[in-house]
């Protein structure tokens, strides 16, 4: 019979025939007293074992945790945190970054449709706008392709009392309404994409409602077909603002790879070609509609038009109207600054990891983590709190005059500023290495020279130079006086960057010191140095 030689709770058995067991094996002869000894022995023994697995469990713990720093990227949405990942993936593992140029080209393509869908919506007649009998914003909502193209708002001018032939331009530019929808659908078909990512459109960024969760369906558009006379309703201010997102970004790399299109790699470059000879591949469409979007865009009436609705594309995300006839060619294969001018909104967390070869890195892993910075996103945050070595805090500050897409009533800069004091009075970080970004440099820049005045966003800045240096200074001096009086340790040093991370020259300097900055205050913590 088998019996239990082990410390009771111990939970293991041995076979009487294993010649340990046997060995252990109390003597037969043993007396109660004996027993109690042995019993009491065991127990300390056991004990003892589990102490020293204890500590060397802790120390593999903390030789596992100086080996590994964790960043997380923090910022509202829009702020930069995927476009400094990009940097980081291209500053080291640029090969991967370099092999998953091809599937950016469709978020490229997206971004272009997408300005085209903002300037048809800035140009529809006025009149034409809101009266859609099968427009309910609040309906669950699909592009609808109208078979008949006469059922909307017919009698309205077609120039819209502008000059602007809003019909004609409407019709020509159909199939890129169409091709919009498919490859939207394409990011989110099941069949396509494997893990089932949620993919989503959220509703139009001038409703208030356009807050949204995964899986909310998609805005209705409604797409006149053939050559009605009558005009579609607002055929895209359901989705004007609107952008696509996905939850990850393997998934989507995945159902945007080349995969699909068996096209032989370039003996030259080894990067894959020959997609233009698809006859299914988006350029065709893209290719067709160019000088159509070209005349559009070059319209003066148009640019009239957007500019009295103070709509400034060349300044909106993932803006390649400028480029046109490089981005619409049939081979066309974006650039590495191109890529980091896409823009695909983060749902979810986004996890690169990489190691420096430099030996001064003494061999650790990097792993960066990007967020979603949209209002509903930001409850992912927090789990990552208690386990980070590091924050890169990005506050877009050409975002002055703006309001959030989630909630109109809310300054973007307003809105980072009150993002930041909560983020650096958090307890669980006080010890974190806060890095800040005040992104967007560029941007501020040309826009501060147009002559936007900060004064009428932000009245307190009174009547201060309107110019890009004491502006920069203002904002410096606000973000500092935040982490000032609200961190909750005082001896925290905080590094502000002024950035532009569109710009891969500036940008790979400033991640190379944020890097030795977050490695050294790592060691320090950890006790290494
Ligand atoms: N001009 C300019 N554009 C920038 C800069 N930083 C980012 N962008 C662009 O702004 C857009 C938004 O950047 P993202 O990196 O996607 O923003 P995000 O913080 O990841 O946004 P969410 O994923 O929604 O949280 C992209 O099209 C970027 O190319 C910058 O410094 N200058
Ligand atoms: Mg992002």
């Amino acid at each position: 019979m088998n019996r239990n030689i082990h410390p009771p709770g111990s939970g293991r058995r041995r076979s009487i025939s294993d010649p340990l067991a046997v060995a252990l094996q109390p003597p037969a002869n043993e007396s109660q007293q004996e027993r109690e000894g042995r019993l009491r022995a065991e127990q300390e023994a056991k004990k003892r074992s589990d102490t020293i697995d204890k500590m060397l469990r802790d120390s593999e713990r903390r030789s596992r945790k100086q080996k590994q720093i964790k960043v997380l990227l923090l910022g509202q949405s829009e702020s930069g945190k995927s476009t400094t990942l990009k940097q980081f993936q291209l500053l080291h593992t640029p090969e991967s970054f370099h092999q998953e140029r091809i599937a950016w080209r469709f978020v490229i393509y997206l971004n272009l449709l997408r300005s085209v869908r903002r300037i048809l919506d800035a140009i529809a007649p006025e009149d034409a706008a809101h009266d859609d009998d099968d427009y309910d914003a609040g309906e669950p909502a699909a592009i609808v392709i109208s078979a008949h193209g006469n059922g909307h708002a017919g009698g309205s001018a077609p120039h819209g009392g502008s000059g602007i032939p809003y019909e004609r331009y409407l019709r020509s530019l159909a199939p890129l309404l169409e091709l919009e929808q498919r490859l939207l659908q394409q990011l989110s078909d099941p069949e396509e994409n494997a893990d089932n990512e949620a993919t989503h459109l959220p509703r139009g960024s001038l409703d208030s409602r356009s807050s949204h969760d995964a899986g909310e369906p998609l805005p209705r558009i409604v797409i006149p077909a053939g050559t009605s006379h009558s005009l579609p309703t607002s055929p895209v201010s359901a989705g004007a603002g609107a952008e696509p997102s996905v939850r990850t970004t393997s998934n989507w790399k995945k159902a945007f790879s080349l995969g699909r299109i068996q096209s032989p790699k370039s003996a030259h470059s080894g990067e894959l070609q020959g997609w233009w000879e698809d006859p299914e591949d988006p350029v065709h469409t893209i290719n067709r509609s160019a000088p159509c979007i070209a005349e559009l865009w070059r319209d003066k009436r148009v640019r009239q038009k957007l500019a009295e609705k103070r709509i400034r594309l060349e300044e909106s995300s993932g803006f390649y109207l400028d480029q046109l006839d490089r981005i619409t060619a049939k081979m066309y294969f974006p650039t590495d600054d191109d890529v980091l001018k896409a823009r695909l909104k983060t749902t979810g967390v986004v996890e690169h990891t990489f190691k420096v070869s430099n030996p001064e890195f003494r061999g650790v892993e990097w792993k960066i983590y990007d967020v979603g910075g949209a209002r509903n996103q930001r409850q992912a945050w927090a789990p990552y709190f208690d386990d980070v070595d590091a924050i890169i805090f990005l506050a877009p500050i050409s975002a002055f005059d703006q309001v959030l897409a989630e909630d109109p009533r809310m300054n973007r800069l307003e809105d980072s500023l009150y993002l930041w004091k909560h983020v650096i009075s958090n307890k669980l970080l006080s010890n974190v290495n806060i890095i800040l970004f005040l992104n967007k440099t560029d941007l501020l820049r040309k826009k501060l020279e147009s002559g936007v005045k900060l004064r009428h966003h932000m009245p307190h800045y009174r009547d201060k130079p309107n110019n890009y240096e004491s502006v920069y200074s203002y904002f410096k001096n606000k973000f500092g006086a935040i982490h000032q009086t609200h961190s909750p340790n005082r001896d925290r040093e905080l590094y502000i960057h002024g950035t532009s991370v569109i710009d891969t020259r500036s940008t790979r300097t400033i991640i190379m010191t944020v890097r030795d900055i977050i490695l050294q205050g790592n060691l320090k913590n950890t006790a290494l140095i």
